[in-house]
């Protein structure tokens, strides 16, 4: 029996979906647009990478083909690209359409106003957590909020929410001064809070630091998510007596559900080093599922083109060592939930295909072509695990 390995370079997109103007996000391209930026050297920074973008192991797979940028040497992988039919571009969509099960009702969204909460449930947030108070109050990029509220947040106690294009509540707070374990508990008043608005997640922020200019989140963020609608590919695993790995935010973003060991890192590295083991102890028939979050929180969000070009040559060096762990058998499958391209105007995710690279000691190299949902990948994976075929997708192998 093989075993498969799941991996999630988050937010690595390559090219505008064909709904992408119903997002407001036409021309959006992570990959090309990051790539043409180093070409030009406008992807240079001292002491952190220079010129072209250098990724042999991913192009060597079939990236450049997947992304419709290339039809050079035959790709030595399976390769293509799949479109997303959830209705929001936001993670957990994103991952569970990954998993078999597409999004296929509305979440619900803060409006673009200041405040952008409603004032009920604010209140009702205060009045159970005994707060002074919140800050924020709208949509912002997560790191400019903290710079603009934090020394406000240090002297009032008053912790800052905030929300996104996705369906999200964000919570920052001071580690120390306001205490982890309270922030913690504050979003799990605001989970039961925002149920009733069906808000996918709220999200932890805690930062350290003094000041605006020395302030910094730190890894010990937390997703409270709603859990999946439907089985996904992770409780059929389970359910069939398979182990199911989990490494980095991929335990947060299905609830826990599914899931039999959480293994997590602080940076793409080492969640690179969590993988490596994961797959090592690894059984036959076992999943290994794996979110690189960096790609998107460290350099998507913060519309970092040179550092989203460093982090992908940093994952692309590390990809012989999955490599030659891989058995006769295995599947790996590399891809990404959505896209958010650094070059486009805004902070937030785009509405982005994405690339589906297949590789294993007896995976034969071939175009998938593009696929019409994520849950292609979920149920190929399935068939590879010789798990029962779900209602969703259906398998490219
Ligand atoms: O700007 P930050 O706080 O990184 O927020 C980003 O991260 C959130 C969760 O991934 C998204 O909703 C996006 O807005
Ligand atoms: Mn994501
Ligand atoms: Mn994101």
């Amino acid at each position: 029996m093989a075993r498969a390995i799941l991996i999630v370079l988050d937010s690595f997109g390559i090219g505008h979906a064909p709904d992408a103007a119903d997002f407001g996000d036409s021309g959006a391209d992570t990959f090309g647009h990051i790539r043409a930026a180093a070409l030009a050297g406008r992807a240079d920074r001292a002491g952190l990478r220079k010129g072209p973008l250098a990724i042999p192991h991913l192009e060597r797979l079939g990236l450049l083909a997947a992304a419709g940028l290339d039809d050079g040497p035959a790709p030595a992988g399976l390769h293509g690209a799949a479109e997303e039919i959830s209705r929001g571009k936001d993670t957990p969509s994103g991952h569970w359409e990954i998993a078999g099960v597409p999004v296929r009702f509305d979440w619900g969204y803060f409006p673009h106003t200041v405040p952008c909460l409603p004032s009920a449930l604010v209140a009702a947030i205060v009045r159970e957590a005994g707060l002074p108070g919140i800050l924020g109050d709208r949509h912002a990029s997560g790191t400019e909020i903290i710079a603009a509220e934090g020394e406000r947040s240090l002297r009032t106690g008053m912790p800052i929410l905030y929300t996104s294009a996705d369906s999200v509540l964000q919570i920052a707070a001071h580690e120390t001064a306001f205490g982890l374990d309270r922030l913690y508990a504050l979003c799990e008043i605001a989970r039961r809070h925002v149920d009733a608005l069906n808000i996918g997640r709220v999200i932890a922020r805690p930062f350290l630091g003094e000041t605006a200019a020395t302030f910094r989140r730190t890894g010990n963020r937390r997703d409270y998510a709603v859990p999946p609608p439907e089985p996904t590919l992770l409780d059929r695993a389970l359910a069939a007596g398979r182990r199911v790995t989990a490494v980095g935010k991929i335990g947060d973003i299905f609830a826990h559900r599914g899931i039999s060991e959480v293994r997590k890192g602080n940076g793409n590295m080492a969640l690179f080093d969590a993988l490596l083991g994961a797959v090592d102890e690894a059984g036959d028939g076992d999943l290994v599922f794996a979110n690189f979050v960096d790609f998107d929180s460290v350099h998507g969000h913060r519309r970092d083109v040179a550092g989203y070009a460093a982090e992908l040559e940093a994952f692309d060096r590390r990809l012989p060592e999955l490599a030659v762990r891989l058995r006769d058998g295995d599947l790996a499958i590399l891809t990404a939930d959505h896209g958010c391209d650094p070059t486009f105007p805004g902070t937030d995710h785009t509405r982005e295909r994405v690339p589906v690279l297949g590789f294993g000691p007896g995976i034969r190299p071939r175009s998938i072509g593009t696929r019409p949902t994520f849950a292609d990948i979920g149920e190929s994976v399935a068939a590879h695990l010789g798990l029962p075929h779900g209602p969703h997708g259906a398998s490219f192998l």
